[in-house]
């Protein structure tokens, strides 16, 4: 049981099934330390605009920007979100309270054809609107055709039964949280088809003026899980990541070691594909980040900007 007092906490949640289900897993949690928790949904830019390619439309701050006004304006107490989905910099007065425990990090190939990448034949179809995905996948299968995959996961499950795709490409983390985990045919090599930063992980938003909450969130806080996308989200800020830049990064533990792999593509057109891997030991998040640093400087050195 927790040591801080019982809190009435306001969760603000984005209404897709994914988000809902994070929010609910959150709420679950804070329940049985002892907390009274309610859901705030809402609808943001990002939801509203799902059918376009979200690299053209202004990037990841659409998804968390209207969760972070209900903060500001008391109506919500935290936000949970796919940390792959939240900025490098919060906007002033915003912190992280915790990164929780990662669900599996890696990407599925999703097919009702072919067990995996592999086995999809010359000139195959496949689904995906990611420029980090699009680009990997042309460096392991130049043949393939990529083709704009966009929508909530249900959507892009529907567009993939309707017959248009081969196969498609999607986090596992999703997959599994909403129990569709039979639909993954394959998960692939995280060091081939390395994930985006934060990918799988959970991050929890709150104005930084509540330390009550922050105290609150201390226990669903998950020490390896935090330095691990510490390293990646360095790779992102140090690249001056946005959705318009295809980049990886993908941190892995190895006893105290932790393994660093980061890839960058250019942005316009097929150009150079840019791979860096580090490795230090690290005991803190000051640590992942100089790992992450590192990671940036060896992407500069081949080629990356
Ligand atoms: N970009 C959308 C998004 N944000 C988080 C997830 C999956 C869950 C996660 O990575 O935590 C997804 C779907 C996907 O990339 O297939």
């Amino acid at each position: 049981m927790s040591s801080s007092p019982s809190l009435r906490i306001v969760i603000a949640t984005r209404e897709s099934r994914l988000a809902l289900w994070q929010a609910e897993h959150v709420r679950s949690l804070l329940a049985k330390l002892g907390h009274q928790v309610e859901l705030l949904g809402m609808t943001t830019r990002g939801d509203q605009i799902l059918d376009r390619s979200l690299s053209k439309v202004g990037g990841k701050g659409l998804f968390v920007k209207e969760l972070e006004v209900a903060l500001e304006e008391g109506r919500a107490d935290i936000a949970v979100h796919s940390l792959k989905d939240v900025p490098m910099d919060l906007p002033e007065g915003f912190v992280l309270a915790c990164v929780m425990e990662r669900e599996d990090p890696r990407d599925a190939f999703v097919s009702n054809r072919y067990a995996t990448l592999a086995a999809v034949p010359d000139g195959g179809v496949i689904g995906t609107s990611s420029l980090r995905r699009t680009v990997l996948l042309r460096a392991l299968r130049p043949d393939l055709r990529i083709e704009p995959l966009r929508g909530n996961l249900d959507t892009r499950l529907r567009k993939l039964d309707e017959g248009q795709y081969d196969g498609i490409v999607l986090a596992a983390a999703g997959l599994i949280r909403l129990g569709l985990a039979e639909r993954i045919r394959a998960v692939f090599d995280p060091v081939a088809m390395r994930p985006a930063a934060g990918q799988g992980a959970l991050g929890i938003e709150v104005r930084a003026d509540r330390q009550d909450l922050i105290e609150a969130l201390a226990p669903l806080a998950h020490a390896p899980t935090w330095q691990a996308v510490t390293a990646e989200r360095a790779v992102s800020r140090g690249m001056g990541g946005s959705c318009s830049m295809p980049l990886a990064a993908f941190a892995q533990w190895d006893g105290t070691a932790l393994q660093l792999d980061a890839a960058w593509g250019a942005t316009e057109g097929p150009g150079p594909l840019v791979m860096a891997t580090g490795r230090a030991t690290v005991t803190n998040v000051a640590d992942a980040d100089a790992l992450g640093q590192e990671v940036v400087a060896r992407l500069r050195a081949g080629g990356a900007h």
